[in-house]
């Protein structure tokens, strides 16, 4: 099933209290307490490039070298951390970004309360920021299931610039039968009937897309390359460390 094709569950009207803010939102349920939203249009057209370029010219990016299955890589992206202070350290990959404060970037600041405004209850302290500069830069498949978010973080993504397809996996189930064929050459495997369960988001330019529930225990999600994707994509994840 692509969720692209599904029927939202729910649908609300735009936000009356913002006028640069829209927040028609549709909301999928991935079932078993795991559920999306996503919110197209979370600014207007101008106000998305206008933040584009300011991060895009003011945040100290950085490509660091971080550890997957314990080999080293350069990450096949650039990146930025912006945490509220006295918050613990986050560590993801072997990597230990410095934490910048909020003040040194009001537009982080302002987006920041628009996205409170659209998800009423949120309260994020902490922003990691990602910049794909063409279609060779991706994330590879992860949760952010660190600890220091506890079990059922929201995380609120917002893109601005190259639309990029974001992927959601169901992780894989240790059952006792899976546990056994893990060991075994695929040839040996019965064929599997179906995919496991994928969905697929178009993150648009100024959209809202946000993860619920159990998404992080129970899913894995990815921005793969794409070589046909020429321009550069910023991404922010704001999350709320406990
Ligand atoms: O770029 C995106 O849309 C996703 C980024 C992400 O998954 C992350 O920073 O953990
Ligand atoms: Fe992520």
């Amino acid at each position: 099933m692509n969720l692209n094709l599904t029927t939202p569950q729910n649908e609300t009207n735009e936000n009356p209290n913002s006028p640069t803010t829209k927040t028609k939102s549709e909301l999928f349920n991935l079932g078993q307490g795991s559920s999306v939203l996503y919110i197209p249009k979370l600014l207007v057209y101008e106000e998305s490039w206008n933040h584009f370029h300011y991060f895009n010219k003011h945040i100290p990016w950085t490509r660091p070298t971080i550890k997957v299955f314990g080999r080293s890589l350069l990450q096949p992206r650039d990146t930025c951390y912006v945490a509220s202070e006295g918050l613990p350290e986050l560590v993801y990959s072997g990597y230990q970004p410095r934490a910048y404060s909020w003040d040194e970037f009001p537009p982080l600041k302002k987006l920041l309360d628009e996205v409170h405004q659209a998800l009423p209850g949120s309260r994020f302290n902490s922003l990691l920021l990602n910049r794909y500069k063409g279609g060779n830069d991706y994330v590879g498949w992860h949760a952010d299931d660190e600890k220091l978010y506890g079990p059922t973080p929201e995380i609120a993504s917002v893109s601005f610039g190259c639309e990029r397809e974001f992927l959601l996996k169901k992780r894989p189930k240790k059952t006792p039968q899976a546990k056994r064929l893990d060991g075994e050459s695929p040839s040996k495997r019965v064929k599997k009937s179906k995919d496991p369960d994928q969905h697929t988001f178009m993150l648009k330019h100024g959209s809202l897309l946000v993860m619920r529930g159990y998404t992080q225990r129970d899913w894995l999600h990815s921005v793969p390359k794409r070589v046909k994707a020429d321009s550069i994509r910023i991404n922010l994840t704001f999350r709320l460390v406990l």
